[in-house]
């Protein structure tokens, strides 16, 4: 039982979605227009949220400000005006599907705040298109 905060933020993208194992037309009839081959991009929108314990002494389940400039660091300053394929290591060898970022994007975040908080990550790729990811369940 907790108390959820939540920010929400934003970057914008280019990617493909692609195998290299496969040939065009393939990759062509299973993407279709995402896989063409010149790229096109995405004004992604995430909503971070953070469950826990409020602290007794500071009222807070996480200082937002603490959350925002960890969000900044890690995923916007990361992710923002890249192309995912090409400028983003982890996407060098796996498709930047909406599913594969939001994981990305959950790990990076889960690293850097504290164990005993819950984090989930929403991800919009189209304003109507969106995933969720809240790590694997033990
Ligand atoms: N399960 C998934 N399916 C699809 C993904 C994905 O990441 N996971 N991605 C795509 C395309 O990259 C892209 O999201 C589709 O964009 P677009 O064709 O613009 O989407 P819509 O036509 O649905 O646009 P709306 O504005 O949302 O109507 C495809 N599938
Ligand atoms: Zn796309």
């Amino acid at each position: 039982m907790g108390v959820t905060v939540s920010r929400k933020a934003h970057f914008n993208a280019a990617h493909r979605l692609y195998r290299k194992d496969w040939n065009d037309q393939k990759n062509l009839d299973v993407f279709g227009k995402c896989s063409y081959p010149n790229y096109h991009g995405h004004n992604y929108e995430l909503i971070v949220s953070v469950t826990g314990a409020i602290d007794e002494e500071t009222g807070f389940v996480m200082d937002l400000k603490v959350l925002k400039d960890l969000i900044k660091i890690e995923i916007e300053d990361y992710l923002d005006h890249k192309n995912l394929n090409v400028d983003i290591e982890e996407f060098k060898n796996l498709n930047p599907t909406a599913e594969n970022i939001v994981v990305i994007i959950w790990n990076k975040l889960r690293a850097k705040i504290k164990s005993d908080l819950e984090v989930e990550v929403v991800l919009y790729e189209t304003s109507r298109n969106f995933v969720s990811y809240k790590g694997v369940v033990e």
